[in-house]
């Protein structure tokens, strides 16, 4: 397959007020790359999906997206996008056939399309008793579940998926993995956010470390373990962010607890 730049990232800069949240960040991703986007909380993983996404606009630098600047190109390109978010909205009072009805209109799919697809899929994630029960009464993982196919069900060629697998039970968590893996295998693109470090070390095949709002390791799995010289992808991360205390941190959290604040 030839290589093509599906995500182009150039000197992309964010502030909120004075603070500085992204610093210069740049990055190819080539078609049917799986990156791996991690990084320590309020990194700024969530803001640079946002931008690519253009739920946020105001930003320095340029990002293109299908060979496109979004900024000039803001429409066209989110028909061939996918999104499932960390903390996402979900039409509570809607069944998954309306909110999936709703989100495929948006893509401009035909309604006994929405309808097939969604029995379909539906039915392999053993959610066929519910296509009509109101999505306020799910669990987390059925929520997640829907979630997921609202992401994919106009087969997209690029998709962002923060923590995709947050509820999921370990039977649907193999499932999740083994179609993200199918489809990059059939060119489709992946940009993957997680703190689960192991699942992000199986399931990529590119990993991106960001940290204070710069990319400080970008690779594969092996090609970072060489450089740190660290065996697992939690040990790459503690090691690249600097941090080697979550034993006095625990320690100091547990005594707090049982005797107070001793300089309190
Ligand atoms: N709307 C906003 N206004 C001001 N600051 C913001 C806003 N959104 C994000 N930030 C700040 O930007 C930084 C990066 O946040 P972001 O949500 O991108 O982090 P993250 O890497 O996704 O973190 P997490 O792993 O916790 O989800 C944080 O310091 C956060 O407080």
């Amino acid at each position: 397959m030839e290589e093509e730049v599906i995500l182009s990232l150039k000197n992309v800069s964010k502030s909120y007020g004075s603070t500085r949240v992204l610093e210069a960040i740049n990055l190819d991703v080539y078609q049917g790359q799986i990156i791996g986007y991690i990084g320590p909380n309020g990194a700024g993983k969530s803001t640079t999906v946002k931008m690519m996404l253009g739920l946020i606009s105001s930003f320095e630098g340029d990002i293109e997206i299908f060979g496109e600047d979004i900024k000039k190109n803001g429409v066209a390109y989110k028909k061939r996008i996918g999104y499932v978010p960390e903390n996402g909205e979900i039409y509570d009072s809607l069944t998954p056939l309306e909110y999936l009805s709703f989100i495929g209109g948006l893509y401009g799919m035909d309604q006994h399309v929405i309808t097939s697809k969604t029995m379909a899929l539906m039915r392999l994630f053993e959610l066929e008793n519910v296509v009509y029960t109101r999505i306020s009464s799910f669990s987390k993982g059925m929520r997640q579940k829907v979630l997921f196919i609202a992401s994919i069900i106009h087969n997209p060629d690029l998709l962002f998926l923060d923590e995709p697998l947050s509820g999921l039970d370990a039977n649907s968590m193999m499932i999740v993995k083994e179609i993200l893996d199918q489809l990059a295998s059939e060119g489709k693109t992946i940009f993957y956010s997680s703190h689960i470090m192991d699942v992000v070390e199986k399931i990529s095949n590119r990993i991106v470390l960001l940290a204070d709002g710069q990319i400080v390791a970008d690779g594969t799995f092996e090609q970072l373990q060489q450089q740190s010289q660290e065996g697992s992808l939690e040990e790459i991360f503690n090691q690249l962010t600097g941090f080697d205390n979550h034993q006095e941190i625990a320690n100091s959290f547990v005594e707090i607890v049982k005797n107070g604040d001793p300089n309190g």
